[in-house]
């Protein structure tokens, strides 16, 4: 089966984009390792698939799944991806778009300066929205949240969880440069605590709007930013009152703007959403 599709970028983190919207397509987890395989495909961190919606008031459904093959809930970088995409084939004259994911609708909305702000929905800090099961982890509370540890390396690492409608874990650093964020983070990813696996992201707060960010992607890897996983830092830190909105975090890939209003309030993301090039392969 031959199949069109677009690579793309948002702050660096990357995806083939399909658009699935005339011709159904159904993607094997073996058809997704292929396309983002960085030797014998594609590559990407994630393929995402562009769907027609069943929803009433919504324009499109869109489906994510990781480098490894599997299918996830939410994608921030992705969902700039998606709405860049669908305005620039013609699939809608919106700016301000609906869309369908796995467990919410999420609005992204193309800005005149060229970026994309995207409805984020409500952050979660419940452990059974992750799902996180922390019995037997050493635990604690700071300004009333509660924390968890992992021991690694023979040293305690305090973590923050939450959900993005994907799950997170935030571990605020002193020096993201003397952090082992693959090691670390594909420990937590693989951690029994989290029976779906998760993300984990690393924060080095520089003052109460700019931070610097890394993560270690659940089904990826380390990769150059994670929408989400901005998301998750910027509201566990405006939470715990370490930072006020907007935050600005820089990633490896380029700077992300998170806008939070507290608890209950949906979060907004916003950022770069780019083309690189159009192709199709045979799969
Ligand atoms: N690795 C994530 C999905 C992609 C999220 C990320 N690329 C973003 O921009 O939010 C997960 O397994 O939940």
């Amino acid at each position: 089966m031959k199949i069109k599709f677009s690579k793309m970028q948002g702050a660096g983190n990357d995806f083939v984009v399909i658009d699935s919207t005339k011709e159904q397509f159904s993607l094997s987890p073996e058809n997704i390792r292929f396309l983002a395989d960085r030797h014998f495909g594609v590559g990407a961190d994630q393929v995402l698939v562009i769907e027609k919606t069943e929803l009433p008031d919504v324009d499109f459904k869109y489906r994510i799944f990781n480098h490894d093959g599997g299918e996830v809930e939410q994608c921030g970088n992705g969902a700039r991806c998606f709405a860049r995409y669908v305005h620039n084939k013609g699939l809608t004259d919106k700016k301000k778009i609906k869309v369908e994911t796995v467990k919410e609708i999420i609005e992204p909305e193309l800005l005149d300066d060229g970026s994309v702000r995207v409805m984020m929905n409500t952050p979660s800090f419940r452990p059974s929205d992750l799902p996180f099961n922390p019995k037997g982890l050493p635990e604690r509370e700071i300004n009333g949240e509660k924390q968890w540890a992992v021991s690694f390396q023979g040293k305690l690492w305090w973590f923050s969880i939450s959900s993005i409608g994907n799950p997170h874990v935030t571990i605020q650093v002193e020096n993201l440069d003397e952090t082992p964020i693959k090691e670390l983070g594909s420990f937590i990813e693989n951690h029994p605590a989290f029976p779906a696996r998760v993300n984990v992201g690393f924060l080095q707060i520089q003052d109460p709007h700019h931070g610097k960010f890394a993560v270690w992607e659940r089904g990826a890897g380390q990769t150059l930013a994670c929408g989400t996983g901005n998301c998750a830092a910027a509201a566990t830190a405006i939470k715990n009152e370490a930072m006020e909105s907007p935050v600005a975090l820089e990633n490896l890939g380029g700077t992300l703007t998170l806008e939070w209003e507290g608890e209950g309030m949906n979060i907004y993301l916003r950022g770069p959403a780019e083309m690189v090039f159009d192709s199709e392969i045979e799969i």
